[in-house]
């Protein structure tokens, strides 16, 4: 996975494309926002989603968040989000125009959810409740992070669901969309359609990002010091991310 270009800042945000049409996917937390020691805990800059939407403006369009998080979750934290965004790990999509692709994010059943809940009260972890699953967060006590990974993982399998770790947490999630798919299903249609993608992340899941954009011409911007990558370049931090993207 790794590559030697990831060392290297990205060529201006006009240039990048090289004469062709560009299209960012932007992930969320650790990328646009700050990432903090909770999941509500976060503190977006102000008008977020406005400075999106002037970005997505000048790109006609062609610009997505692609989050782990719900599109309820964002939108609690950002207000209307008016650009187009994947939340739920990709699998629930929804274009600028409001239309929505797929069959949306599945709840978690009741109970899987139990017996997450019950294990984060035992092993003092934090549940998030989510719209398509359910996480269990280790950064306030990372040495229970091992067993809160092996218990997931073990929880998902007995029911067929998906266990996927990321930053300080591991959540269950259905099985089939992840933040590749995403990005392919933004680029079948318009605005996006025959454009060159760039997707900006910084976490393990962005991988699937950096890769079908990839496949598609484009290229990935890893944000933060991570080794193993298939991201093409390297932005700092999130206070970068805005810089490049001159929202700040
Ligand atoms: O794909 P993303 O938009 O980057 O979302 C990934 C997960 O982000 C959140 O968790 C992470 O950020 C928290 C707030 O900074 C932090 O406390 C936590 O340790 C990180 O893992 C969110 O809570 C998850 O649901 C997302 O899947």
């Amino acid at each position: 996975m790794h590559s030697t270009l990831a060392q290297s800042a990205p060529p201006a945000l006009t240039s990048i494309a090289k004469g062709k049409e560009l299209a960012l996917f932007l992930d969320f937390d650790g990328t646009l926002v700050e990432i903090a020691d909770g999941p509500d805990e976060i503190a977006p800059i102000a008008g977020l989603a406005d400075r999106l939407a002037r970005l997505a403006d000048r790109f006609d369009g062609r610009c997505a968040l692609v989050s782990g998080r719900g599109i309820d979750n964002i939108e609690h934290h950002l207000g209307t989000v008016s650009i187009a965004i994947a939340g739920s790990h990709g699998s629930d999509i929804r274009f600028a125009s409001g239309k929505g692709m797929g069959q949306g994010a599945r709840s978690l059943p009741s109970e899987i959810e139990a017996e997450l809940r019950a294990f984060s009260h035992e092993h003092g972890v934090e549940y998030e409740h989510k719209s398509h699953g359910g996480a269990l967060h280790y950064r306030r006590n990372p040495e229970m992070g091992e067993r809160a990974v092996t218990f997931a993982k073990e929880l998902a399998a007995k029911h067929g669901w998906k266990a996927q770790g990321g930053k300080c947490v591991i959540e269950i999630l259905e099985k089939g969309s992840d933040k590749g798919s995403a990005v392919r299903s933004f680029m079948k249609d318009a605005p996006f359609a025959g454009s060159c993608p760039i997707f900006i992340g910084d976490d393990l899941t962005d991988e699937a990002g950096f890769a079908a954009c990839q496949e598609l011409g484009g290229v990935g911007i890893l944000v933060g010091k991570r080794a193993d990558t298939c991201a093409g370049y390297r932005l700092a931090d999130v206070s970068s991310v805005h810089n490049w993207l001159e929202i700040e």
